[in-house]
């Protein structure tokens, strides 16, 4: 107890010596850009932009335009920008500027270890060099044998709920969308099976990791402390304040970070002895599992020259990065793909039809017998269809699962800016000066809305903006004529720097997310395996007190599903669609 009340004090003490600094701290340099109004001397406009603050963000950039200035916890100033060309000096151009913040970096590396969303700098570049070809196409495309089976045993679980007789069950879709996803990136990323879609076999690794996002968001007020905590004590002390620290999520995380460290090492040791036992042509003794992300890297390391080769340490806090980095993102963008579906029953059956099609026409080419529902079309047609392509970017665009990022200016630099901002005193200005240490938020969302590049209905979820009249794709960027409106994601020579569709929900630059194409792949074979079989709809049934269920996503770090008042709680994630089996009206009206 008295340890506790030395380490209340000590935060205490902190908090007040911040205080005082930021009191007597000359002016601020963030005077002349505009912003809201602090809302409170604690926690500053934050609270209403990471809690449930999608309509906020957007409003924001509305009034102020690409470059607002915010006041974080303590009333921090920090920029929030959404500006394309802010955005590309911030993640391309001067990348070694703007960096990840220590919070992020230091709390990254007590969880996962020493991968990639713990390093900086030269190791950071030096790891990406190593693992960018480990998620090329031509990887991805060996992986989808690996993660079909997968979505299949998803379908199975869910038909079996379903009447025969055709009516209509709710199902909350999300503990299985979760499960499935966790499933494929440990298959694929590690070629281990958690057995994740099997609820009667117990699972440490798969309970831990599934909780880590709850209890981190849960602390997300510990986090500015990281860094002062981790140069300021030593482990001993740091796990004393641990285990005497009144707080569940907190003692959570330790038991995550144990069962992940035990879990990922006899993973690791595995590989390397699979290896080891590779026959003298190179393939290992069990070739599906050779394909595997840590198997390919581990071939990829043990090859290159002693300058770039990564340690033992560095490749084993590649494997909870990856699983984590990998598994609430796409089950949020999954689940959201369905609830749109739910909602939008003409886009629904339009996709159904989109995929009966590709899997006749492919079975016939194949000369496969069967059901077509149960045909697994190949990566390169399953990449292919453009409407289902259409529903992906599009969601992804709308709502991207991580909207907010953060960023440090590790020395003063000149933000420039492709649309001016009126400053505080008025005037226009199209650069902003970025004092050293400030904090920037990355807003992905406000990126993704702007209307400027998206049109007036930039807000608007909206399939059709990603297909030509006759249904084709559009190009998108530089890759067709911008000049002629042909080409979307790009207006009069303004553009994002993200690397999927121009779009910056998977970010762009050094540190732009490696596994997007795994994401894209993975979204596009549950949707391909389950629609064909599965009708979705919004639950329509009202509970005993009458009330029927509306879902609500709320943005707080991740998307969060949740059911609102009086039918729920608005606190537990879930996603109840009533669920059916397909009939021949769930199709579009069209000759097959
Ligand atoms: C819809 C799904 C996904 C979304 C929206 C997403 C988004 C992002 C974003 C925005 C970043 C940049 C984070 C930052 O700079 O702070 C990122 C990084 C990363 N993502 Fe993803 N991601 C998704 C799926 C995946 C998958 C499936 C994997 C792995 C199989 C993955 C692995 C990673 C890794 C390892 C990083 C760190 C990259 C680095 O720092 O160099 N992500 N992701």
């Amino acid at each position: 107890m008295a340890f506790l009340r030395v380490s209340a004090t000590s935060i205490c003490v902190f908090i007040l010596w911040r205080l005082i600094r930021r009191l007597r701290a000359p002016k601020s340099p963030l005077t002349h850009i505009r912003g809201p109004k602090k809302e409170h001397w604690l926690k500053g406009n934050f609270h209403r932009i990471f809690q449930d603050g999608r309509q906020y963000n957007l409003d924001m950039v509305e009034q102020y335009g690409g470059a607002v200035k915010i006041y974080a916890l303590l009333g921090q100033e920090q920029l929030y920008i959404s500006d394309p060309l802010a955005l590309h000096h911030i993640v391309v151009k001067e990348q070694n500027v703007y960096e990840e913040t220590d919070m992020f970096i230091m709390g990254n590396r007590l969880i996962f270890g020493d991968g990639l969303i713990a390093t900086l700098g030269e190791q950071h570049r030096k790891q990406r060099k190593m693992l960018n070809p480990v998620f090329s196409l031509a990887n991805m495309r060996n992986l989808l044998p690996v993660i079909q089976p997968i979505a299949d045993q998803l379908r199975t679980i869910l038909t079996a709920e379903l009447p025969a007789d055709g009516s209509v069950v709710e199902v909350n879709i999300l503990p299985w969308l979760s499960r499935g996803a966790l499933e494929y990136v440990c298959q694929a990323a590690l070629g281990h099976s958690f057995n994740a879609l099997d609820p009667t076999k117990e699972n440490d690794y798969m309970d831990a990791i599934r909780t880590l996002a709850p209890s981190s968001l849960r602390l997300i007020f510990l986090r500015p402390f990281i860094p002062m905590i981790v140069r300021r004590f030593s482990l001993y002390w740091r796990n004393k304040m641990m285990d005497s620290a009144p707080s569940d999520a907190l003692r959570n995380i330790r038991h995550v970070v144990n069962v992940m460290d035990t879990s990922s090492k006899n993973i690791f040791a595995e590989k390397k002895a699979a290896l080891e036992n590779d026959d003298s042509a190179g393939n290992t003794v069990n070739t599906m599992k050779g394909k595997d992300i840590m198997s390919i890297m581990l071939r990829a390391n043990a090859s290159s020259s002693d300058n770039d080769r990564l340690t033992d340490s560095e490749l084993l806090g590649q494997i909870n990065t990856i699983i984590f980095a990998g598994f609430e993102t796409t089950t949020s963008a999954i689940c959201r793909i369905f609830w749109i579906l739910a909602e939008k029953q003409d886009v629904q059956a339009r996709l159904r039809s989109e995929i009966r099609k590709a899997k006749q026409e492919y079975a016939i080419a194949q000369g496969l017998s069967g059901p077509w529902e149960d045909v697994e079309v190949p990566y390169d047609t399953l990449m292919g269809l453009p409407y289902l392509d259409a529903i992906v970017r599009e969601t992804l665009r709308v709502y991207p699962p991580t909207s907010l990022l953060s960023r440090t200016a590790r020395q003063s630099s000149i933000l420039p800016l492709h649309e001016p901002i009126r400053s505080a005193s008025g005037e226009m200005i199209s650069a902003v000066h970025v004092p050293e240490n400030t904090t920037l938020i990355i807003s992905i969302l406000a990126a993704n809305h702007n209307k400027r590049i998206w049109g007036e209905d930039a807000e608007e979820w909206r399939a059709e903006r990603w297909l030509s009249a006759s249904g084709e794709r559009r190009p998108f960027g530089d890759d067709g004529n911008s000049m002629s409106g042909a080409s979307l994601g790009i207006k009069d020579g303004m553009k994002y720097p993200g690397v999927y569709a121009t779009m910056m929900t998977f970010l762009g630059g050094g540190r732009a997310c490696i596994g997007f194409k795994f994401a894209e792949m993975e979204m596009k074979q549950v949707l391909t395996t389950l629609v064909p079989r599965i009708h979705f709809a919004l639950p329509k049934s009202p509970d005993e007190d009458g009330h029927v269920k509306e879902i609500y996503w709320k943005m707080n770090g991740l998307q969060v599903p949740v059911v609102r008042p009086p039918a729920g709680d608005n606190v537990t994630a879930q996603v109840p669609l009533d669920l059916r089996r397909v009939r021949e009206d769930d199709f579009m009206n069209q000759p097959r």
